[in-house]
């Protein structure tokens, strides 16, 4: 958090994720449909959250506020100090690059890279030289406990082994902000209980802040706090 703690007033509160009345209505059907009504919701440095809710209650809108992949309607997310309302697409993708990590139940591995060169992307993109991001790719691969099959391609790996991948690449750009969509679907009791027990080591090691949607409330128990979506609005569990 080193560059966002010099420029963020909200980062001395501690308070990493801060969304203030945030509203998302969709007017492309027939009928404007309300699905985020004024939230609000702050996460703190090291904090997890979980997000409960019924099918169709706006988790996936949230996420993608949050992530800064849809404008909201109305209303503002500030991650680290910084409104995103203040940045144009171009400065909106740099800072998602840099500061928020994204794992998804459906991970978006590029089947043509082996698993070290997904996760090394990242920081590729941001301009590292290839040598530096690919060894800090192999350090987070040997954190997820996938160092050995670094050099294998996501359709040569399993689901749960694939979805380590993923979180790895989510994870090696230090993020402030990790957003998460289910991420233990799909996968078995033991590899979830390794996911689970991986994050519990970064919350404690690192001072992001974790946002995580799922229907799995043992996943949710086992969050800090765990937040239900209803009508718009976020009440605690
Ligand atoms: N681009 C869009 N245009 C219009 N309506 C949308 C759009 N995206 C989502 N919706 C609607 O907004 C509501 C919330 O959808 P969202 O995907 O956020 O819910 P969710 O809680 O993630 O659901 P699930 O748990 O089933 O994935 C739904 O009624 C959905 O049909």
């Amino acid at each position: 958090m080193s560059e966002l703690d010099s420029r963020s007033p909200a980062s001395g509160d501690n308070i990493m994720l801060d969304c203030r009345q945030l509203t998302r209505i969709y007017s492309e059907g027939p009928q404007d449909l309300t699905v985020l009504d004024h939230l609000d919701l702050q996460v703190r440095a090291g904090e997890r959250v979980a997000v409960v809710g019924s099918s169709g209650s706006g988790k996936t809108t949230l996420l993608n506020l949050l992530g800064g992949l849809d404008r909201p309607s109305g209303g503002e997310v500030i991650i680290g100090g910084q409104s995103l309302a203040g940045l144009g697409e171009a400065a909106l993708g740099s800072f998602r690059n840099r500061y928020i990590g994204f794992v998804y139940q459906f991970h978006h591995l590029l089947a043509e890279f082996t698993a070290a060169e997904n996760v090394a992307l990242p920081l590729i993109i941001r301009g590292q030289t290839r040598k530096v991001a690919v060894d800090k790719a192999q350090k987070l691969l040997d954190r997820v406990g996938m160092a050995p099959r670094g050099a294998h391609k996501p359709g040569e790996l399993s689901g749960g082994e694939r979805q380590r991948v993923a979180i790895a690449r989510a994870l090696v750009t230090d993020p402030s902000l990790v957003l998460m969509d289910e991420p233990t679907g799909n996968l078995d009791q033991d590899t979830a209980a390794n996911i689970l027990a991986m994050m519990d080591e970064l919350a404690a090691t690192t001072d992001c802040a974790f946002v995580v949607v799922t229907h799995d409330m043992s996943l949710a128990a086992h969050q800090d706090r765990t937040m239900r979506l209803d009508r718009g609005q976020l009440s605690a569990v």
